[in-house]
């Protein structure tokens, strides 16, 4: 037997103090649909590293990574938690442990844009499931690692969950190991143990009652494994010599031929090689709940995700020049000592108060430092920096190029949200003196997209006395989580809050209530409808004696995007779609700013009066606009002595409003949000499961399906399919051959899409049509123009 576990290096241990090493820092995020054991994974990863003592369990809610009190109480991950630890004493891993739940889902897009690395983790027995499609999709061009957990449960496939992973996500996949099974002396039934590893070829097999232990053997020629190992050795092998010819000549050179004579560094090579080109997924399986297979999925991340050095380069707003040293990480314009960091999250801790992580893409940040935060223009001073290890932090004094870790400070918290780009310069006391004003003041990394607010509720204070505790809440809570929103609604004067779903809400008032004491009554959950404008405004223009000059129009996003041309600055207001696009000015350019203002200042100012100006405009049901763009033409002016951007925000908000007020009625439309619903059925209660979407919810049926079934109706693949009938698999035993092909179950997958107005009190009657047995899932596919005749049905409710 032989001990996987590393020595424990407690919480408050920094890895690689003195020599840095950015190629072995690991970045990567677990992602899947809910239940499928992310959290469980990630706490089996905690205790193999040797980072914690004791293992925790999301049924008893007591994990690490589920810290707060409604995760531990329902059993499910709300927000992302950030944890860091080592493997193998080599490797620093950073990991994001995401929520699978669709409500929560900015959580998982915020997770995404620092992350360097996926581990989507997929349950054995329900294959590839609706939110596993979503999020993979989500990480497109991040390089992935998959998990098929839970083998150790009754109907696992693996084969035929490895072939569901081809045919729905559309990938080239490679077996780094396969499952083991035993039989049970007692009942005889085949019991989960370990795994055939296909690289080192060996077995693995755990003892369960100690996740530390495990037997590890070679597999020789002549064993009963040899025949098995050889043709997954060598469907590897011919796969990964599709992408890499530097392993054919390998194999003709070296290997005699011989498919087990590559050594298993070659192989490791090649892997990593085609993993971060995107071109396969290695596959691994496991049952975290008993504690097998964990320590090569930690092998697997460390040796086939990339480090910060190979990652994707982030997206920035304007073009500048990046290049990659081994010992400094990414350089941005030629300058070393630029620090680029981008804020994804925003905690408030008890304790500490406002946290905001950042991952550093280049440069150092270090404690203490005068930083700019170029998506405002707010210059401010960074108080302590810290790195988390999930609810408990260690205090750093610098942030390094790849590193993810925290920022704290009273200063840090007025000047920081989700999203915002951070510049520092290490090389002078005023750090900003010696930067370029355009390429590197105002450069921004793409801020993170937040999906429209689907449902809202209306919420009101107890007593006049709690209004303002009630206003500082719902602040609180939205500077954590940009996906909730608020507005006043102008005609009843009451505060809406929006949000991703039910649960998002419920859990709003949750947190609101108990957690920020904010004393306030939750009104009953509604959907969010919004306008859009089906024509352009007119062009509003204000010129003012003291100077200022700004020329304003209000437009439909598609006609933007048609027009898009070079000439232009782009800016994402945060919500419902909605942009601001600056033109060029011709007089202010980054060789000639004779203002007091930034650039970063005046797009902020505009872009916060757009957003207020934006909310209030809908004519029909006075719902928010969506998918509008505010266009501000190149022939702005600002006085050249203006040291506050007020009165560009008053008169930007007053263009808007009065432009849009102009318009005729017969320019705007409603748009509500439209589901994409998958309902898992028996054969017997299709009947009447599918009466109720299509009649009584205006669901548009997309695909009836087999569970498990290749093929996933809406954009089948033939060239996957046939890689994957063609892809050597082990047989699932556990299932029976015939199964791998027909399904292991009757029950049948409805897919569709439904007006989320249909969908409310779903649950209740699928449980009545199918006396319990049904399920569903569905998550936001996108908004809708609202036929005419829905119009006096969806304003009623309003
Ligand atoms: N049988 C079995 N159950 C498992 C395994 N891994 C996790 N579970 C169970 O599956 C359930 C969900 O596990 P979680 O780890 O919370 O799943 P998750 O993907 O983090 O869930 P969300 O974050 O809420 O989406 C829990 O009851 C776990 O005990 C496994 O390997 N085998």
């Amino acid at each position: 037997m032989l001990r996987l576990r590393k020595p424990a290096l407690g919480f408050t241990t920094r890895f690689f103090s003195s020599k840095y090493d950015i190629s072995v820092v690991r970045n990567i995020g677990i992602i899947a649909h809910i239940d499928a054991g992310k959290t469980t994974t990630t706490e089996r990863m905690l205790f193999v590293s040797g980072k914690t003592k004791r293992m925790g369990n999301v049924d008893e809610g007591d994990t690490i990574t589920d810290f707060l009190p409604q995760e531990r109480s329902r059993g499910i991950t709300i927000q992302s938690a950030a944890i860091s630890f080592n493997w193998q004493n080599k490797y620093k891993i950073n990991l994001i442990d995401t929520p699978g739940h669709a409500d929560f889902t900015f959580e998982v897009i915020r997770a995404l844009k620092v992350l360097d690395g996926c581990v989507t983790i997929l349950d054995a027995v329900a294959g590839v499931e609706s939110q596993t499609e979503k999020v993979w999709k989500q990480a497109k061009g991040i390089p992935k690692i998959c998990f098929i957990n839970k083998m150790d449960r009754a109907g696992a496939g693996f084969s035929r969950t490895v072939k569901e992973l081809m045919t729905k996500l559309k990938t080239r996949v490679v077996l780094i190991n396969t499952p083991i099974f035993a039989s049970d002396a007692q009942s005889g039934e085949l019991v989960f143990e370990g795994v055939l590893d296909v690289v080192n070829q060996k077995t693995l097999i755990w003892d369960t009652r100690d996740p530390e232990k495990v037997s590890i053997n070679n597999v020789f020629e002549g064993s009963n494994r040899f025949e098995e190992l050889y043709k997954l050795k060598e469907s590897l092998v011919e796969t990964l010599s599709e992408f890499d010819e530097q392993l054919v000549e390998y194999f003709l050179d070296n290997a005699d031929g011989d498919y087990m004579k590559i050594p298993p560094d070659v192989i490791n090579k090649s892997i990593r090689k085609c993993v971060l080109s995107g071109q396969v997924s290695p596959i691994l399986c496991g049952a975290s709940f008993r504690n097998i297979g964990v320590q090569p999925l930690l092998d697997a991340v460390a040796n086939y995700l990339p480090s910060p050095l190979e990652a994707k380069r982030p997206e920035f707003n304007n073009d500048v020049p990046i290049t990659v040293s081994a010992k400094d990480g990414a350089i941005i314009n030629k300058n070393k000592n630029f620090c680029v960091a981008q804020a994804f999250k925003v905690i408030t801790d008890p304790i500490r108060g406002i946290m905001i992580y950042v991952r550093v893409y280049s440069g150092c940040l270090n404690s203490g430092f005068s930083v700019y935060n170029s998506s405002t223009g707010a210059k401010f001073k960074i108080g302590k920096l810290v790195v988390m290890h999930a609810n408990v932090a260690e205090e750093v004094k610098q942030l390094r190029c790849g590193e993810i870790g925290v920022l704290t400070g009273s200063t840090v918290s007025e000047n920081v949200r989700t999203g915002d780009t951070i510049i520092a310069h290490n090389m002078k006391k005023d750090g900003l003196r010696s930067l370029d004003k355009v390429k590197e003041l105002g450069l921004k990394i793409n801020p993170i997209d937040s999906p429209p607010p689907v449902f809202s509720a209306a919420i009101e204070p107890r007593t006049l006395g709690n209004k303002k505790v009630m206003e500082e809440s719902i602040a609180a809570l939205i500077r954590e989580d940009p996906s909730l929103h608020v507005r006043i609604d102008e005609e009843t004067g009451q505060t809406l809050l929006s949000g991703m779903g039910q649960l998002h809400l419920e859990i709003a008032k949750d947190r609101l209530l108990n957690e920020l004491n904010a004393d306030v009554e939750v009104g009953k959950v509604m959907v969010s409808f919004k306008e859009t404008l089906s024509s352009s405004t007119m062009l509003k223009k204000v010129e003012t004696e003291s100077g200022y000059r700004l020329s304003i129009l209000v437009e439909p996003l598609a006609d933007a995007e048609d027009n898009r041309s070079s000439n232009e600055d782009w800016h994402y207001l945060s919500t419902d779609n909605n942009f601001l696009v600056v033109e060029k000015s011709p007089v202010f350019t980054s060789h000639n700013w004779p203002l007091q203002i930034s650039y970063a200042q005046f797009v902020s100012a505009i872009m916060s009066s757009s957003i207020v100006a934006l909310q209030k405009s809908g004519r029909i049901g006075q719902f928010p606009l969506h998918s509008c763009v505010v266009r501000v033409k190149g022939d702005w002016n600002v006085p050249t002595d203006a040291t506050s951007v007020s009165q560009v925000l008053t008169l930007s908000r007053s263009l808007i409003s009065n432009t849009l007020t102009e318009l005729n009625d017969c320019a705007f439309a409603i748009l509500e949000p439209i589901m994409n619903v998958s309902v898992s059925v028996k054969q017997e209660d299709i009947g009447d499961v599918l009466q109720d979407l299509t009649g009584a919810r205006k669901a548009n049926v997309l695909a009836i399906d087999d569970e498990h079934t290749l093929n996933n109706g809406e954009d089948t693949d033939i060239v996957f399919q046939k890689l994957a009938e063609e892809q050597y698999l082990p047989v699932d035993t556990t299932l029976g051959q015939a199964n791998i092909s027909k399904g292991a179950t009757v029950n049948k997958i409805i897919r569709g899409l439904v007006p989320l107005k249909e969908m409310v009190m779903y649950t209740n009657k699928l449980r009545s049509l199918t006396q319990g047995r049904g399920t569903y899932h569905m998550a936001y596919h996108g908004m809708e123009k609202v036929t005419n005749d829905r119009i006096s049905s969806i304003l009623e409710g309003y």
